[in-house]
């Protein structure tokens, strides 16, 4: 079994990964022997968050072997997180594949570590902080990105509160979140996502941290559907908009957001909590994009980026 409860492990010939789907009702770790499984996995979210796919999908390429065009199948297993086929690709150009997908979960873990510490600078002392879908231990190989600022905070003894919209139609919010959060003896509320902008006009959130799947060469940010709705409402409220990520999130090749592909899921998601005929039409798009004219910063393991984030990206990239 993992020694470290995280999203995704290594037992030396399979992946183990906790099967998110089942929490908070049951944590249950699961093994991936094959591209089969692994690209199942991905696909139902038992393992999501982009840095966490990234690692499966580097570690999977271990059960793929030589055929490359397995490698592919796991690399095209969800569209919107860069991490995915950036990771699968750095190991597929490897000359020690295992090596390099072992550096790339140890990578992870320091990254999460740096984004807590140069967030936690970003922050005062004692913080409420609102966030959206799951960036902890769940989505990455470490302790998380915007919640790696929380558990930065809370290893530092300063006071921290966590806001958790739960994040439908999936809830990672609610079900994941909110038990990461439990489980570490971090205040968290939970809060429907309608109820974000009420919170903010408030006055009591001290900053919005969120993760992301994608940066594109802008700055602009794609992540969980909710997020934009989220950094309008910040704005409005003069409540600093964070996005924190690690460098392997940011897509220099992408030049705006408004050319990520954003994955869209099964309508029967939504169809399911509603009780909704099948003749029902749907949209259940899984990400949208926050233009970077709204984001205060990027904290990233190389640092805190401000605009103009062109720039900025380069430079942490060169
Ligand atoms: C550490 S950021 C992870 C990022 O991925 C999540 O999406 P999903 O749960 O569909 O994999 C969400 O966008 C998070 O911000």
């Amino acid at each position: 079994m993992m020694a470290v409860r995280t999203a995704v492990g290594w037992t030396g010939d399979a992946i183990e990964i906790i099967d998110q789907t089942l929490l908070p009702a049951e944590e249950r770790i699961i093994r991936l022997s094959t591209v089969d499984e692994v690209v199942d996995a991905i696909q139902r979210l038992a393992v999501r968050g982009a840095p966490a796919i990234g690692v499966t999908g580097a570690l999977g390429v271990l059960l793929a072997g030589d055929d490359d065009a397995e490698a592919e199948r796991i690399a095209s297993a969800r569209p919107t997180a860069v991490n995915l086929r950036w990771a699968v690709e750095r190991v597929l150009a490897a000359s020690d594949r295992k090596a390099e997908a072992l550096a790339i979960l140890e990578e992870d873990v320091a990254a999460c570590r740096a984004i807590g510490s140069y967030g936690r600078a970003e922050l005062p002392e004692a913080s409420k902080i609102l966030t959206v879908c799951n960036t902890g231990r769940l989505a990455t190989a470490g302790w998380g990105t915007a919640l790696g600022v929380v558990y930065a905070k809370q290893e530092a003894g300063e006071p921290v509160e966590v806001f958790a919209c739960e994040t439908r139609p999936l809830l990672q919010g609610a079900r994941l979140t909110a038990w990461e959060l439990d489980d570490a003896g971090i205040p968290v509320t939970v809060l429907p996502d309608g109820a974000a902008p009420a919170l903010l006009a408030g006055g009591q959130i001290d900053a919005v941290i969120v993760g992301a799947d994608r940066i594109a060469a802008n700055g602009d940010t794609a992540n969980k559907i909710g997020t934009y709705a989220l950094a309008i409402a910040a704005r409005h409220h003069g409540v600093p908009f964070y996005v924190a990520a690690p460098r392997s999130t940011l897509d220099p090749a992408t030049p705006h957001g408004a050319v990520i592909e954003i994955e869209e899921r099964d309508g029967s998601e939504i169809r399911s909590i509603a009780g909704l005929e099948e003749s029902t039409r749907v949209w259940n798009p899984a990400f949208d994009v926050t233009p970077a004219s709204l984001i205060t910063g990027l904290i990233t393991d190389a640092g805190v980026l401000r605009a103009p984030f062109g720039p900025a990206i380069e430079g942490v990239l060169s």
